[in-house]
């Protein structure tokens, strides 16, 4: 790898480097193994055939059609992640060279679109707290704009930010006179500063911000007193008594104009508009996609900068240079004229030690992420991604014009953004008809259809042929939170999997369009992600079907003393022994990683299990989801509970209806299997059958716990414990019948 250039520019010197790719050593050996799983799984496919074909009762026939059926989909998605795999790459930026090679005063103007649904579910002050952390970028203030969509139509957070904005005069010009890198208040402050005058009087100002905001939210309204100018009691009168959040015309209030509003040391500052589309119970509004795609057309209207930044309430900026790493990738002649899209990793904060939850999600974040960069193909994950704005009209050699040549990516702006002409055009944009017979969130724009657009977008503009990279600081570049109890989280994942799944399975799968369009491994890594939900089979079958065999007697697995065994051994220990490597390459605990193992099996057998199902239902038209937005509101008691490593249950929750019954036929299966072999003094047979049970066990003792050890609020609801037996009794008579039946 090469370095950044240390010569100063002469004419002859060549330009400074502005970024650096190494491919990781692991690649080469990477591959080796790939290979030789590749004949493991082929030989346990063919062990499988042979077995059918032999079969001699029903019962023995079915049975192993459910183990070729699991296999054959672990083995899919085992080739899915080994495409992440052939090629990981690590890149660096030199943001320092970055004036050497253009002028600021060059430098593209960003719009930042920070998206929030929810005042109850996203506290404004969170919200505010994203803002406040990206105005005050290391950027020239009169090329940055903020954006804020509240699809929550809640004129709490409007109020939020016009407080936001007060504020914004003082931290501003605080934070780069003492060029100070934590630049989100709450951050800031919450990590013990030492007690400089300055210092302490901004946090006072803050905490006094932070209480009025807080208890306007806590009231539910805008009372009169909280009112100061006319200018604000026009904007709050638009909340009239029809006013609901599915039912409202559009409000757009410019709360900071660049240029006309200045910091208290007279400074430039951003611009900081705020956006709640006109919302309809008659008209589909597409969730945050359909929240993105007005911010793309409002800020078309007022600023159209050619950079544009997503960002979700739930995080904010740790680095105020962020956006120079960023103009290293966009402003490179060499590799410009196609990247689309320059994506950061969400890291969070607030994760406990062993991150009992996986929130970090390290094997996509620090994996595959790496995997995808080795192809120019990173995926988009909907928060802190630098797009280029022409990325969403067509490919980089077939721009697709939009209905009216203002919101077009080469429209020059030249109005004030409080202009009658300009509000008046946003106000049109942002209507909830606007994009009836248009190519909005088909062909332009970010994608609709599916529940994750961010992963539905990035793969439909890498189809396209964007590129994307993965920039991922050792500072981190954003923070963001992750839920803290397991309802949440498994509700997240399962809508991620159903969204995952609706572009899997459609015509744009990319297993099939994606492979055609991007070639067989970014079409794999892809799918890897597109079929999450497909995991539940073999993690399902694998949980209850060999333990309801045991139950009733009967082994399905090779003997001890079979060479087949070993080849079971070589398949478990290789997978798992090469998943627990790469965590540890990335630096995580082995903790993390067992802890890691354990929510995939959880999802499995949770969230993709009633994700894939829902799918189904939804396909036949028997159900419909929406976007169920993750609370961001921090319960003490939880909190507390999390930090000491203890799973939060609590609510009787359906999707833990499965964990119970796993837990307890495990349990069973195990118990009897073991008084068998006691009694038969015949391991050799039951021995894979008897593993499994165990180590499904010991996975899952914090669902033992939860349902007999503990008395806190966290504890598994009677409720569910009962429901859950029940079910698993019948279960375990229903998988009886045919057993005996059959046999
Ligand atoms: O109708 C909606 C629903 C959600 N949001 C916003 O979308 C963001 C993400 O919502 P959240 O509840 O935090 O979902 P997560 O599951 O945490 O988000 C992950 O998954 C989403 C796709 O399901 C991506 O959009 C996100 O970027 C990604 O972080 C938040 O800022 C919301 O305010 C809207 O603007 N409008
Ligand atoms: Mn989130």
């Amino acid at each position: 790898m090469r370095g950044p250039s240390k010569s100063s520019t002469t004419h002859s010197s060549p330009p400074p480097l502005l970024h650096t790719l190494e491919v990781m050593r692991r690649a080469g050996l990477n591959r080796v193994f790939a290979l030789v799983y590749t004949c493991g799984i082929l030989a346990l496919l063919y062990h499988h055939s042979l077995a059918l074909l032999h079969s001699t009762t029903l019962l023995s026939f079915s049975l192993t059609l459910s183990l070729l059926l699991s296999d054959a989909v672990l083995a899919f998605m085992w080739s899915t992640t080994q495409s992440c795999r052939m090629r990981p790459i690590r890149r660096r930026a030199f943001p320092e060279n970055l004036t050497r090679v253009v002028n600021e005063s060059q430098f593209p103007a960003m719009d930042v679109f920070v998206c929030t649904a929810d005042p109850f579910k996203e506290p404004p002050m969170s919200v505010v707290n994203t803002a406040l952390s990206v105005m005050a970028y290391d950027y020239p203030p009169e090329k940055m704009s903020v954006y804020v969509s509240d699809d929550g139509g809640s004129e709490l957070t409007l109020f939020a930010f016009m407080e936001a904005a007060k504020f914004a005069a003082h931290w501003l010009p605080f934070c780069r006179m003492n060029r100070i890198e934590e630049r989100c208040p709450d951050a800031y402050f919450g990590s013990n500063q030492a007690g400089v005058f300055e210092a302490e009087k901004l946090k006072m100002m803050y905490e006094s911000m932070k209480e009025k905001v807080e208890s306007v939210v806590e009231r539910g309204y805008v009372g009169e007193e909280c009112i100061t100018t006319e200018h604000e009691r026009e904007a709050f009168n638009k909340w009239t008594i029809g006013f609901t959040r599915q039912d409202h015309p559009t409000v757009i209030q410019v709360i900071l104009e660049s240029g006309q509003d200045k910091d208290v040391l007279g400074h430039e500052m951003p611009n900081l508009v705020y956006l709640s589309r006109q919302k309809s119970r008659t008209s589909p509004h597409h969730f945050k996609a359909g929240a993105l795609n007005a911010l793309l057309r409002v800020s078309a209207t007022m600023t159209n900068a050619p950079v544009v930044l997503t960002l979700d309430c739930d995080m904010y900026s740790n680095d105020p240079q962020t956006p120079l790493q960023v103009l290293c990738y966009l402003l490179d002649p060499s590799s410009a004229s196609k990247l689309g899209y320059v994506q950061f990793p969400q890291r969070f904060y607030g994760i406990n030690k062993n991150d009992i939850y996986a929130g970090e999600y390290t094997r996509l974040v620090h994996v595959n992420s790496m995997g995808m960069d080795g192809f120019t193909c990173m995926n988009y994950i909907g928060s802190g991604c630098f797009f280029r704005r022409r990325a969403f009209f067509g490919g980089p050699s077939t721009l697709v014009s939009s209905e009216i040549p203002e919101l077009n990516p080469d429209y020059v702006v030249n109005k004030s953004i409080r202009s009658q002409a300009v509000l008046k055009l946003a106000h049109h944009v942002a209507s909830c008809n606007y994009e009836s017979h248009t190519k909005w969130g088909s062909k332009m724009g970010f994608r609709y259809g599916s529940l994750v657009e961010d992963y539905n977008t990035g793969y439909r503009l890498q189809c396209e042929g964007w590129r994307s990279v993965f920039c991922n600081p050792d500072r981190a570049a954003f923070f963001g939170a992750t839920p803290i109890n397991l309802n949440d989280v498994l509700n997240q994942t399962k809508r991620w999997s159903i969204g995952l799944l609706e572009v899997g399975l459609s015509k744009y799968s990319p297993v099939t369009f994606g492979t055609w369009y991007m070639g067989p491994l970014v079409g794999l890594s892809y799918s890897n992600y597109a079929l999450w939900g497909i995991w539940s089979i073999p993690i399902t079958t694998y949980a209850f079907l060999p333990q309801l065999a045991l139950l009733n007697g009967v082994s399905i697995f090779p003997k001890v003393s079979n060479p087949w065994f070993y080849l079971y051994v070589f398949l478990f220990l290789g997978a798992y022994g090469q998943d627990c490597l790469e965590f540890f390459l990335v630096g995580r605990a082995v903790q993390r990683w067992w802890n890691d193992q354990r929510m995939w099996m959880i999802r499995g057998v949770s969230s993709y299990l009633f994700g894939f199902i829902n799918y189904v239902m939804d396909s036949f038209g028997i159900s419909v989801h929406g976007f169920n937005v993750t609370s961001k509101v921090v319960d003490d008691e939880q909190s507390k509970r999390y930090h000491q490593g203890i799973f939060e249950f609590g609510v009787p929750s359906p999707l833990f209806v499965p964990l119970v019954m796993t837990a307890i036929i495990n349990l069973m299966s195990f118990l009897v299997g073991l008084m068998g072999v006691i009694r038969y003094r015949n391991m050799e047979e039951r021995f894979v059958q008897l593993f499994l049970s165990g180590f499904v066990m010991v996975n899952c003792w914090p669902i033992y716990e939860a349902m007999v050890l503990r008395t806190d609020k966290g504890r598994m609801p009677m409720k569910t414990t009962k429901i859950s037996i029940l079910l698993t009794l019948a279960l375990y008579l229903v998988a009886s019948l045919p057993i005996t039946i059959w046999n």
